[in-house]
């Protein structure tokens, strides 16, 4: 899927080598949520990736994640991946699904397995440009979010203001990262480039963290924007349509199964009661090769 182009000296205007070595990687996204893929399988230690280096990177390419495929014995490929702010973060699941289309155009087959941080993930096409990932059992405890003090996450005893704008008693749940979803009445005029990053960086999240802006329009419709932690606003978000599903279903507000409308598409999410498990269903765009200097 990529591969090494050349491994010979990068050298900058001063004559100092600055690179190593060069890669063709992928761009791609997942109902706009935009990402670069790396495929390292077979190749270990190619790339030795720091925050400074996944920074320059996003800031030749622009990104909302970095995903980074590696050896598995367990599974089809260890997946790592990088927020644009340079951080290592435990889940991505736009990320993962655009990452299983690509391995599947490789492999041809229809079902495959994505070891992560946050836990073993399998994925499944869904039919033309579109992949199901079971992203496992949502994660509701205050210490698996994390918070730093025992709290209900049905609705965290948690509010923030910012230019007269206040909003209150989030959800919290961890889908192998960390997300606070607020129930919002009108989201097409929330400020939420300015109450994002005052929840992001909130002392009770330890980890910072995703924080959704949710609109309940139905029983089966949820329209969502996410200030995602390390990469801002996001076309979509993954885990964050999983945890809007999972906190509104707690509240009574929405079904088990419901279509989460995002800036940049629409995500199918179910909690599906045989097994706890959550299922996000979605588009997945492949914008083509790129060349990375790592
Ligand atoms: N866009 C990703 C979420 C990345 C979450 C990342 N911002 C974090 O710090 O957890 C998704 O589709 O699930």
């Amino acid at each position: 899927m990529c591969a090494a182009i050349n491994t010979g000296a990068v050298l900058d205007v001063k004559g100092r080598e600055r690179y190593r070595s060069r890669m063709i990687a992928r761009l791609m996204n997942g109902a706009g949520n935009k990402f670069i893929l790396a495929d390292v399988r077979g190749r270990a230690g190619v790339f030795n990736l720091s925050a400074d280096s996944v920074k320059a990177m996003a800031r030749a390419h622009p990104f909302d994640q970095l995903l980074v495929l590696e050896d598995s014995d367990t599974s089809d490929a260890f997946m790592r991946i990088w927020n644009s702010d340079g951080d290592e973060v435990g889940a991505c699941g736009n990320g993962t699904r655009a990452a299983a289309w690509a391995m599947m155009q490789e492999t041809g087959s229809d079902t495959l397995s994505l070891d992560t941080a946050g836990g073993v993930l399998l994925a499944r096409d869904a039919g033309p440009m579109s992949v199901s990932v079971d992203m496992g059992e949502p994660r509701l405890d205050w210490t698996e979010i994390p918070l730093v003090r025992p709290m209900d996450t049905l609705q965290l005893d948690f509010a923030v203001e910012k230019d007269g704008v206040r909003i209150e008693a989030p959800g919290a749940v961890s889908m192998g990262n960390p997300h606070a979803v607020f129930f919002i009445r009108d989201i097409a005029n929330f400020p939420v480039t300015g109450l994002g990053p005052v929840v992001e960086h909130a002392p009770l999240f330890p980890e910072r963290v995703n924080a959704g802006f949710a609109q309940i329009l139905d029983a089966r419709h949820i329209r969502l924007r996410v200030w995602e932690r390390g990469a801002g606003i996001t076309a979509a978000c993954g885990t964050g349509a999983c945890a809007a599903l999972v906190a509104a279903h707690r509240r009574g507000l929405c079904d088990r199964q419901a279509m989460i409308h995002a800036d940049g598409g629409d995500l199918s999410v179910e909690w599906r009661k045989s097994d706890n498990h959550v299922i996000l269903t979605g588009p997945v765009e492949d914008e083509g090769p790129i060349e990375l200097d790592i």
